[in-house]
C-alpha cells in the first residue's frame, strides 16, 4: 500500500455537521432508503397481476417469473459491492445504479401502457411482444440496481459516524430498518389501490401505468434525495481493485501453503499466514476479518428459508381461514402487511427497553446471541403456524386420496329418487336436492340403480383422486358426471356453479358462455362479500344475491319456475363449507418470526458492517445479503421437491431443522471473536512502518519465482 494511503487509513474521518449526535447526512440516506424501498415493493405488489392479466400468462409462469426476478435482486449485491469496493466507491456506484435502477422502473411503467400497441383501439394490446419486451428489460434493469445499491446504501450510511459515534450507529441500522418497513407497508398498501383505479386514452382499464409509475417516480426522488446530500457526506476512496487482490493473495496462499506441504517447514498460525511473503500483512489481515465472518455465515440461510416462507406457504394458509374482523375483511395476501407494522413497533420497544433492560440485568447479550435467539424465534414461530395448522385441518372437508374417487348425487328430476349405491345403504333423494355428501369409493367402477320406471342402472367410471357429481336432469336416463374442485379454491375464493333446469338457455353473471337447459355450468371464482348474479334467458330476467365467506363451494340449482319465483327458488348446494378458522390465529406466528427478524436481521445488518476491514464493507454488506438468495434458492427447491403429506409436519420440519443450525451457529459463534477493523488496521500500518525487511521479504520471493520457472523450463529441455 502507498504510504499516501497509509497515512489516510490512520487519519481520522473528517468533522461532519451533527444534529444530536448524529451526522446530518444519514438523513438524506435514510429518506433515499425508504423511497427506494416504496418504489420496490410497491412495483413487486403489483407484478404478478401485471404478468397475469395484462400480459396474460397463466398461474405458473406468472409466478415463475416472479420468483426469478426477486432472486436475481438478491444475487446483484455481489456486483454493486465490488464496482464500489474496488471501482467507483460507495458513493458513485449508489448514484450510477440508481439511474439504472430508475431508469428500469420508467421502462416497466411504459410498458404497461396499453395505448402504445392498441392501434384498432379495442382495449388490448396488439404487439405483446413488445409490451414482454420492454417489462424484462424494465425488470433486468430494476433488479440491477435494486440489487446493486442495497450493500451499498448500508455501508455507506455507517461511514458517515465518527468513532465516537458506535452508539448511534447501531441506532442508524435499527432506523434504517424501520424505513425499509414504513417504505414498503405504504407501497404495498397504496399501489393496488391505484391498479384498481381505471385510466386509459382511448379505453378505459385497470390503471398499471400508476401502479407502476408512482413507484418509478418514487425512486426518481430517491435518487435527488440521494444527491441533494452530496455536499455532507464523508465519500472513502475506493483503493484500487481490492476484489482482484483479494482473489490473488488467497490463490498465493494456498498455492505456498501446498508448496512447503513437508513437515520441515515450520507451522503458521492461520493458512493465509502463507501468503506472508509477497502480500501485505494489512490485505492479509483485512483478507482473514472477512473470511472469519463469512464462515460464520454459512448456517445462516435456514433463517431466510423460513422466514421467506411467510410469502408463500404462510399466505396460502391464510386462503384456508377467514378474514372477518368485523370492521372489516382481510384479504388472504394482506395478512403479510402485518410483518412491516409489526417491525414499526418492536424495533423501537427492542431498542428502548428490551435490550438496555437486558443489559442492566448484567446480561451479555452479544450481537451473535442476538442472532442465534432471533433464529429460535423463528423456530417457534414455524411450531405456531404448524398448531395452526392443525386447527384448519380438523375443519378441511374430507378430500379424496390419490387411490380414491367421491361421488355426489344431484337429483334435477321432478321426483325423489332411491338410489342404490355398492356398499351403502340406499339413498333417498328429494327432487332438487343432493346425496347428503360426498361418497368415497376404493375403486373407480361402479353401478348404481335408480328406481325409476323403468328402472335405470348405470355404469359409471370415475376417476381416481377427483370429486364428482352425477347429475340426474328431468329425463333421468340423461344422467352425466361433472367433475368437481378437490381443493380449496384459489385465493380464498369461493367457486359456484349452476345446473340449469330452466327449458331454456340462460345468461347469468360472471359465466363465460349461457347455459343450455339440463347443462352444468363450470366453476367460476367469486370474491368473499355479497354478490349478485343476475339470470336472464333474453325475455325474461331476475336477480338473487348471497352474501359468501372465505374458501367455499356451492352448486345452485335452478329450478323450472324461475322466473315466476323471482329466482327465489333457486336451491343452493354446498359442495364445501366456508372456511372457519380465524386469521387472526396467525397473529402469533407473525409476531414471533418479526421478533426473530429484529433479532437477527437488524442485528446481522450492524454486525456485517462493525466487523469488515475499511476497504470491504459493501463486500461483507452483500454477502450478508447473499445468505438472504440462498435461502430463497431453497424455498424454490423445497417448493419443487414438493411437501410432506401434512402441511403441519412440514413446518415442525423446518422447525428443528433451523434449531439444529442455531445451535450449530451458537457453536461457531462461542469462538468467534469480535474485533475492532480499525484498530487491528491502524496497529499493522503502525508495525509496517517500521518493518525494514518487508521490501527484501518481496525481492527474495520474486527471485525464488523466477528460479522457479528456469527450473522448470530447464527440466522440460
Ligand atoms: C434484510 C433484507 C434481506 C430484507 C428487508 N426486508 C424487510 O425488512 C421485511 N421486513 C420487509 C417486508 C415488507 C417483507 C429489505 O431490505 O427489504
Amino acid at each position: 500500500m502507498p504510504d499516501s494511503k497509509m497515512d489516510e487509513t490512520k487519519k481520522k474521518k473528517k468533522k461532519t455537521a451533527e444534529c444530536c449526535g448524529y451526522p446530518i447526512s444519514i438523513f438524506f440516506i435514510v429518506v433515499n432508503e425508504f423511497c427506494e424501498r416504496f418504489s420496490y415493493y410497491g412495483m413487486r405488489a403489483v407484478l404478478v397481476l401485471y404478468f397475469r392479466y395484462f400480459l396474460l400468462w397463466d398461474d405458473d409462469l406468472a409466478t415463475s417469473i416472479y420468483h426469478a426476478f426477486v432472486a436475481l435482486c438478491y444475487l446483484t449485491p455481489i456486483l454493486g459491492a465490488i464496482i464500489a469496493d474496488s471501482w467507483l466507491g460507495k458513493f458513485k456506484t449508489i448514484i450510477y445504479l440508481s439511474i439504472v435502477y430508475a431508469v428500469g422502473q420508467v421502462v416497466m411503467a411504459v410498458s404497461t401502457i396499453h395505448d402504445i400497441t392498441d392501434a384498432n383501439r379495442d382495449g388490448t394490446p396488439d404487439n405483446f411482444t413488445l409490451h414482454i419486451a420492454l417489462s424484462m428489460l424494465g425488470l433486468v434493469l430494476i433488479a440491477l440496481g435494486t440489487g446493486g445499491i442495497k450493500p451499498c446504501v448500508a455501508a455507506f450510511g455507517g461511514d458517515q459516524f465518527q468513532e465516537h459515534q458506535s452508539r448511534q450507529l447501531n441506532t442508524f441500522f435499527s432506523v434504517f430498518y424501520l424505513c425499509i418497513n414504513a417504505g414498503s407497508l405504504l407501497s404495498t398498501l397504496i399501489t393496488p389501490v391505484l391498479r384498481a383505479q381505471e385510466c386509459g386514452i382511448h379505453t378505459q382499464q385497470q390503471c398499471y401505468p400508476l401502479a407502476f409509475g408512482v413507484p418509478a417516480a418514487l425512486m426518481v426522488v430517491s435518487l435527488v434525495v440521494f444527491i441533494a446530500g452530496s455536499g455532507m457526506y464523508t465519500k472513502t476512496a475506493p483503493e484500487g481493485n481490492i476484489m482482484g487482490s483479494v482473489c490473488k493473495c488467497i490463490w498465493f496462499a494456498l498455492n505456498n501453503r501446498f508448496r512447503h506441504r513437508s513437515d520441515i517447514y515450520p507451522k503458521r498460525e492461520h493458512w493465509m499466514d502463507w501468503a506472508e511473503e509477497k502480500y501485505d500483512k494489512l490485505l492479509i489481515a483485512q483478507i482473514k476479518m472477512v473470511l472469519k465472518v463469512l464462515f460464520l455465515y454459512i448456517p445462516l440461510p435456514m433463517f431466510w428459508t423460513l422466514f421467506d416462507q411467510k410469502g408463500s406457504r404462510w399466505t396460502l394458509q391464510a386462503t384456508t381461514m377467514t378474514g372477518d374482523f368485523g370492521g372489516f375483511v382481510l384479504q388472504p395476501d394482506q395478512m403479510q402487511t402485518v410483518n412491516p407494522i409489526l417491525i414499526l413497533t418492536l424495533v423501537p420497544i427492542m431498542d428502548r427497553i428490551i435490550f438496555p433492560l437486558i443489559k442492566k440485568c448484567g446480561l451479555n447479550f452479544s450481537p451473535l446471541k442476538r442472532m442465534t435467539v432471533g433464529m429460535l424465534f423463528a423456530a417457534t414461530a414455524f411450531i405456531a403456524a404448524a398448531l395452526v395448522q392443525m386447527e384448519i385441518d380438523k375443519t378441511l372437508p374430507n378430500f379424496p386420496s390419490s387411490s380414491e374417487s367421491q361421488l355426489k348425487v344431484v337429483n334435477m328430476h321432478s321426483e325423489s329418487l332411491i338410489v342404490t349405491v355398492p356398499s351403502q345403504e340406499p339413498l333417498l333423494i328429494g327432487s332438487f336436492e343432493s346425496s347428503p355428501d360426498y361418497i368415497t369409493f376404493d375403486q373407480q367402477d361402479i353401478r348404481l340403480a335408480f328406481n325409476t320406471t323403468p328402472e335405470i342402472n348405470k355404469d359409471l367410471s370415475l376417476i381416481k383422486g377427483s370429486r364428482q357429481t352425477l347429475i340426474i336432469p328431468s329425463e333421468p336416463a340423461e344422467m352425466y358426471l361433472k367433475e368437481d374442485i378437490k381443493s380449496k379454491p384459489k385465493e380464498g375464493k369461493n367457486a359456484v356453479r349452476f345446473v340449469n333446469g330452466w327449458t331454456a338457455y340462460l345468461n347469468i353473471t360472471n359465466l363465460e358462455s349461457s347455459l343450455q337447459p339440463s347443462e352444468t355450468s363450470n366453476y367460476t371464482l367469486v370474491s368473499q362479500g355479497m354478490r349478485k348474479f343476475t339470470l336472464t334467458d333474453g325475455i325474461q330476467s331476475c336477480e338473487f344475491s348471497r352474501k359468501f365467506g372465505f374458501g367455499s363451494s356451492y352448486t345452485f340449482l335452478i329450478p323450472s319456475d324461475l322466473f315466476s319465483t323471482d329466482c327465489e327458488s333457486i336451491k343452493e348446494i354446498e359442495d364445501m363449507q366456508p372456511n372457519s378458522v380465524h386469521m387472526a390465529l396467525q397473529i402469533p406466528q407473525y409476531f414471533l418470526i418479526t421478533t426473530g427478524e429484529v433479532m437477527f436481521s437488524v442485528t446481522g445488518l450492524q454486525f456485517s458492517y462493525s466487523q469488515a476491514p475499511k476497504n470491504m464493507k459493501s463486500v461483507l454488506q452483500a454477502g450478508w445479503l447473499c445468505t438472504n438468495a440462498v435461502g430463497n434458492i431453497i424455498v424454490l427447491i423445497v417448493a419443487e421437491l414438493g411437501k410432506l403429506p401434512k402441511q403441519w409436519a412440514e413446518y415442525v420440519l423446518f422447525a428443528s431443522l433451523l434449531v439444529a443450525v442455531s445451535i450449530i451457529f451458537s457453536i461457531m459463534a462461542y469462538f468467534y471473536t469480535y474485533i475492532d477493523p480499525a484498530e487491528i488496521e491502524a496497529e499493522i500500518l503502525k508495525q509496517q512502518e517500521t518493518d525494514p525487511d518487508k521490501k527484501k521479504k518481496k525481492e527474495t520471493l520474486e527471485m525464488e519465482e523466477k528460479e522457479n520457472e528456469q527450473e522448470i523450463k530447464q527440466t522440460k529441455i
